[in-house]
């Protein structure tokens, strides 16, 4: 098995550098075309166009979400009730705003369409394998703004699928960082307009409120744990020095590394934006996102059987311990076991700057990018074809899962005794 295991992964590479120029394409269109989370039309229908190009595609655009998609390939069920072993790709494809794609996204589209591409080239090439196999690539919209995956989820899109994978740009090869929680929100203060120099005492200044607001959670930060994050910017705050703001508008990221902790931050920063209303007078709208971001439910079987294809192309894999940013991914790892690993471009700048924009869109990034796929497809072929390797995998995903809800369980027993003593 194990040098037919590596003559499939052989087949993987070949058939992914084979394809490099049109994969090259659909990220070098993504790049020029920066498009906003939920309004990623034109990736979309690039993305679309190249799996209903290539053979064997079944293809559903706009499927649940505007500007998602899914492309699968095998068969719907096994014959004579055999289950089907279903392996997931995504591609992400939203920018940001004012600078691009600053955080590589047209690349994580073109990795998880190379892997998918690279993992039917491989599997056609034999006549049978131990299970029917399906591999389903989903777009999945909107990860800098909202959450595609969280909608995606609560559509149930992922119900079927037994692993999954991605992979986003870095400064270098890591088979995990550890994404953190999240939930957002926009603050809007509503105050009243007057001459600020003629009679001043007439307004109610939402300006005031929102710079108090942003003191408030500067101060908070000192009584913070170390790795909680509040970080936020005024989106607006008035239109000229001589007229008292009556509306200004801030938004606010807050991450915690679990989202059983979001509660404890909303609080206090919930605490910090009602107090400077208060002392304002403004009235206070707290409006939070829909969709919280979770953290990474790590999957040890995947990430090490990641490592070590990465490692047999030649990566040089690091560990990171500092928490980082935060995905959608991680709701997704809560519901299916799956890798998220992080891959160098080429490039030392770092994520959100405009050289990372530049870094994304270029040629060397390419290398780096289809290396990556290559290894996330060779991966799941060691799910499909390693003896064992599958159950490993779901075994450990729902150890993961017990010990996370116990914990769940025993934080909110904790909180119904402070709830308790507090009410004596
Ligand atoms: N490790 C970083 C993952 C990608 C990223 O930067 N995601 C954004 C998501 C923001 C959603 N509001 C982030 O700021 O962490």
């Amino acid at each position: 098995m194990a040098d037919k295991l590596r003559v499939l992964k052989q087949q993987v590479c070949c058939s992914i550098d084979k394809a490099k120029d049109k994969l090259h394409g659909l990220g070098d269109a993504i790049w020029h075309h920066p498009e906003l989370a939920y309004e990623e039309r034109q990736a979309h229908d690039t993305l679309v166009r190249f799996f209903t190009q290539e053979q064997g595609w079944t293809v559903e655009a706009h499927y649940k979400l505007e500007t998602a998609f899914q492309a699968t390939w095998g068969p719907v069920s096994g014959a004579d009730g055999e289950s089907v072993v279903n392996v997931g790709f995504l591609c992400e494809y939203d920018a940001l705003p004012a600078i691009g794609h600053a955080c590589g996204h047209n690349l994580i589209a073109e990795c998880g369409a190379a892997a998918a591409v690279g993992l039917k080239a491989a599997l056609e090439s034999r006549e049978t394998w131990p299970v029917p196999i399906k591999v389903t690539v989903l777009g999945t919209p909107a990860e800098e703004d909202g959450g595609g995956k969280v909608d995606l989820l609560q559509e149930g899109v992922f119900e079927d699928l037994d692993v999954v994978f991605m992979a986003h740009p870095s400064q270098e090869d890591a088979t995990y960082i550890p994404d953190v929680a999240e939930h957002d929100l926009v603050v809007k203060y509503h105050g009243r307009a007057s001459h600020a120099s003629a009679y001043p005492w007439e307004g109610v200044n939402a300006l005031d409120a929102a710079v108090l607001a942003y003191s408030n959670m500067s101060v908070l930060r000192q009584q913070l744990r170390p790795d909680w994050r509040v970080h936020g910017i005024i989106r607006h705050g008035g239109a000229k020095p001589n007229i008292i703001p009556d509306y200004s508008e801030l938004e606010y990221y807050l991450r915690t590394p679990s989202h059983r902790d979001l509660p404890k931050i909303k609080a206090k920063a919930e605490a910090c934006f009602q107090a400077a209303a208060l002392a304002t007078g403004c009235r206070v709208e707290l409006l939070f996102a829909r969709n919280e971001f979770y953290e990474i439910l790590r999957n040890h079987t995947l990430e090490g059987l990641y490592e070590e294809n990465g490692k047999s192309l030649g990566m040089k894999f690091i560990t990171v311990k500092d928490s980082s940013g935060s995905t959608d991914f991680g709701n997704v790892t809560h519901a299916v076991p799956g890798i998220h690993p992080y891959f160098y471009i080429g490039s030392e700048a770092l994520n959100h700057t405009t050289e990372y924009t530049a870094a994304s869109g270029a040629n060397e990034a390419q290398f780096y990018t289809l290396r990556t796929a290559k290894a996330l497809a060779m991966t799941a072929l060691d799910v499909i074809f390693s003896p064992g390797v599958l159950d490993k995998v779901k075994k450990e995903f729902k150890e993961a899962k017990l010990r996370e809800e116990r914990g769940l369980r025993l934080q909110q027993a904790k909180h119904g005794e402070a709830e308790t003593n507090k009410e004596i």
